[in-house]
């Protein structure tokens, strides 16, 4: 449905988005992945034809956004959420971008319904909560019944009832056939929200596949090992292909869970004194991964300590 293709975008001397290519299904959320500045927003502009490729191209339902014949219609986008006349109410904003699309009025009532602001529509849209601006951003990217929908970080800043809200419409919107690209930073958010994930670090595609693959690729945990014999375990251990590195008072093991190594011990007649899988928070396997591609290290620092509540 969304078909990107040697996608690229250099502004000067950055190359904020570097050759990517992917697609997006419909009937499915697809999540767009990658710390601050990797180029999600980039790359989202690129779609809607608000910014020029350099090199490559970005298909929708096998057309450049400028070739569709009602854009509104194929495509709707939340790109920020403030991005409204503050004087003007919720139904008259919806009324005027309506007009602008020859879009049927009565489509905005529809939409302000769906989205559940029905009881607010009378009032000024610069005194909404960030809530209900998404809610307000979603019912305009909805106004034209499109197929395909982009939202960029469409729950950052929101509130735990307005995350829930958000994530359970994605589904619906899905559930309905529709191709939902959805842009976030953060792994943890996107494992509950999409069934797969197009992940980029600075730029560049790092992988695409279903949520559920990246993810236990992602936390593919280390295992703490003690024993006795722990030499012996070692040699057994490197022979069947795992990474052991010594800690404490014993090893620790990856590329090998605790059941196998477990299993290997016992058929070995090795005794253990501790096997305990080290895992680490979504997060902070994500960060790894895209440890390479950060830009920002400070502030994506900052906020990964704020995630990263031990989860052991
Ligand atoms: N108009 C522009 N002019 C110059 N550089 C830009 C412009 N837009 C984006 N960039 C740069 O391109 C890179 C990617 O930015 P982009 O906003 O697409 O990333 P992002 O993944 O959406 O991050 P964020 O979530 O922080 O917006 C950054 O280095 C950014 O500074």
């Amino acid at each position: 449905m969304i078909e990107a293709t040697g996608l690229t975008k250099r502004y000067g001397k950055t190359l904020a988005v570097d050759n990517l290519t992917f697609q997006v299904e419909a009937g499915r959320v697809t999540g767009f992945l990658g710390p601050n500045g990797a180029g999600k927003s980039t790359t989202m502009r690129m779609i809607l034809g608000l910014d020029n490729p350099t090199a490559g191209q970005v298909l929708i339902k096998g057309k450049r956004y400028r070739e569709l014949k009602d854009p509104l219609r194929t495509v709707g986008a939340l790109l920020d959420a403030k991005w409204v006349h503050p004087n003007r109410s919720a139904r008259a904003h919806l009324r005027w971008m309506a007009a602008a699309n020859r879009i049927p009025a009565h489509r905005v009532d529809e939409v302000l319904d769906t989205v559940g602001l029905t009881s607010v529509a009378g009032k000024r849209a610069g005194a909404f909560s960030l809530g209900m601006s998404q809610r307000l951003g979603i019912a305009g990217a909805l106004l034209g019944d499109p197929e395909v929908l982009l939202f960029d970080e469409p729950v950052n800043g929101l509130d735990p009832e307005g995350i829930l809200w958000i994530r359970k419409f994605m589904h619906r919107l899905a559930d309905e056939g529709r191709t939902v690209f959805v842009s976030s930073h953060l792994l943890s958010e996107m494992a509950l929200t999409a069934s797969d994930l197009v992940v980029i670090g600075k730029g560049r595609l790092i992988s695409q596949s279903s949520t559920k693959e990246f993810v236990s690729r992602a936390t593919e945990n280390a295992v703490k090992v003690r024993s006795p014999q722990l030499e012996q375990l070692r040699t057994l251990l490197v022979q069947a292909g795992a990474d052991v590195t010594d800690s404490d008072d014993g090893v620790t093991v990856s590329g090998m869970d605790s059941e196998k190594i477990g299993e290997l011990a016992a058929a070995n007649r090795i005794a253990l004194h501790e096997l305990s899988p080290q895992a680490g928070s979504l997060e902070q396997a994500f960060m790894q991964i895209t440890g390479d591609s950060v830009e920002y290290h400070t502030g994506l620092e900052a906020e990964a300590q704020h995630v990263l509540e031990p989860t052991r």
